[in-house]
């Protein structure tokens, strides 16, 4: 990948069809899941991107067999059915939050030594709560001392089970971590919730994917689960669907540029609470078609909106690009929790709109964007593949607009330009 990519805006509106890759979430949770069962599970529409691929190099370092054949997109696990072979494994986890989190809650239930580190960022992304939960369930876990970030140090003889909290006001990923683990204790776990909750539909992906393999919880009261020890049961072959925070590209490059825009393999039922950023297209504006196994978004006149986007803020920066070309301002708020991400998102889209001349207000945890004359420039993207993935979208209508380190896509969706030049392609 060369240091920029020039965006070639395009001649007349987008009319195409796309299929993203398979949803990291899903992915990472399915691998998770299938190491954790008895017996071999085959994975297809698979994400092949850094981020599971740290997660499938940590598997194996966890002595669990995991083959991978990126070119079908498919994935076989060997399930432990919960003891994990290895008694001793250093994992690299470089910036992916769903891994680290996932596999510090993995490895409390293994025999050993584990150590679970990651890139520069990674050590700045918080993961106490999650520590903090699991030692109250007896694991001898440790995060950087003063830190609260990775490395994390786990010394595990097993998990008993028992009664713990978690806060969720950081990240959903600690509770989806919990769950996912908690079949393999030797006794009931109960967590109780502590607080508001962010980032909430992706407990339904969790609670999606345990299912598929046969597992349930008891919701026993609105913030107490409980959950029995299980084996998760493989399911045969289980197939990932697109992921819809991709998807949410396309759907913005139809809004921005007035065009038509079909993401195949997603309905408006996808396990994905991020499908629901068509909903606010749709608010400002564009008209959706929902069908069986596609979804279209045919772009219209844009209008300002305020919305809050706690449970999709993986789409917050789509939105930040696509409201430069409605009329009226667009408040995007409630989104704290996005400073944590790969980069401070808050900062950074404030940052690179006014590199274009956007006035734009910022508080703790929301931006304003008052839309206006775009300027060309060359946008930073701080090792942070959905500022890359969002701000290549403003270059579809206005010329000058180069997006730095393109190659930082490669966490969630390594040929993202390619599809996006192959959209643009099938207009002409
Ligand atoms: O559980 C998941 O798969 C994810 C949860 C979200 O994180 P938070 O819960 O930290 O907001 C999201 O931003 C991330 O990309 C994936
Ligand atoms: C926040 C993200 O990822 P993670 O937390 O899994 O690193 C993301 O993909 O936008």
């Amino acid at each position: 990948m060369p240091d920029t990519y020039q965006v070639q805006p395009v001649s007349a509106p987008l009319n195409g069809t796309v299929r993203p890759p398979g949803s990291k979430s899903i992915t990472n949770r399915a691998l998770v899941v299938a190491a954790l069962a008895e017996g071999q599970t085959e994975l297809t529409g698979v994400l092949d991107s850094r981020d599971t691929q740290v997660m499938i190099e940590s598997l194996n370092r966890l002595g669990i067999q995991v083959d991978h054949d990126p070119e079908n997109c498919s994935v076989v696990v060997q399930g432990c059915g919960g003891r994990i072979p290895a008694t001793e494994a250093s994992l690299w986890l470089e910036n992916s939050g769903t891994s680290i989190r996932f596999l510090t809650a993995l490895c409390s239930a293994g025999q050993g030594e584990y150590v679970l580190d990651g890139n520069d960022r990674m050590r700045q992304r918080p993961i106490q709560d999650l520590v903090d939960s699991l030692q109250q369930l007896g694991v001898d876990v440790a995060c950087e001392e003063g830190t609260g970030c990775p490395p994390v140090r786990v010394k595990a003889r097993g998990l008993k089970g028992g009664e713990t909290s978690i806060s969720g006001s950081v990240s959903s990923q600690y509770l989806s971590a919990l769950l996912m683990v908690a079949p393999a204790a030797m006794g009931p776990t109960s967590i109780t919730i502590l607080g508001e909750m962010v980032s909430k539909p992706y407990l339904d992906i969790t609670l999606g994917v345990m299912a598929q393999f046969g597992v349930t919880i008891d919701r026993v009261q609105n913030d107490v689960w409980r959950i029995q020890p299980q084996t998760y049961q493989r399911p045969g072959a289980y197939d990932i669907e697109p992921d819809a925070s991709a998807a949410s590209y396309f759907f913005a490059a139809a809004a921005i540029t007035g065009g038509s825009v079909t993401v195949e393999g997603l309905n408006q039922d996808a396990l994905q609470g991020d499908i629901n950023f068509i909903r606010v297209l749709e608010d400002m504006g564009c008209t959706i078609k929902r069908d069986r196994n596609s979804i279209t978004v045919q772009g219209q006149p844009l209008k300002g909106i305020d919305v809050d986007m706690n449970d999709i803020s993986d789409t917050a920066q789509t939105l930040a690009a696509v409201a430069l070309f409605a009329e009226g301002p667009t408040c995007i708020r409630n989104v704290g929790h996005i400073r944590h991400k790969e980069t401070d998102r808050l900062a950074a889209i404030s940052t690179e709109l006014r590199r274009m001349g956007i006035q734009v207000e910022e508080t703790e945890d929301s931006v304003t964007i008052y839309p206006g004359e775009i300027q060309p420039a060359v946008i930073e993207t701080y090792d942070d593949h959905r500022m890359a993935m969002s701000f290549a979208l403003v270059g579809l209508k206005i010329p000058g607009i180069q997006i730095a380190d393109p190659g930082c896509t490669a966490k969630t969706y390594p040929r993202f330009f390619d599809d996006l030049e192959r959209l643009c392609g099938q207009t002409s």
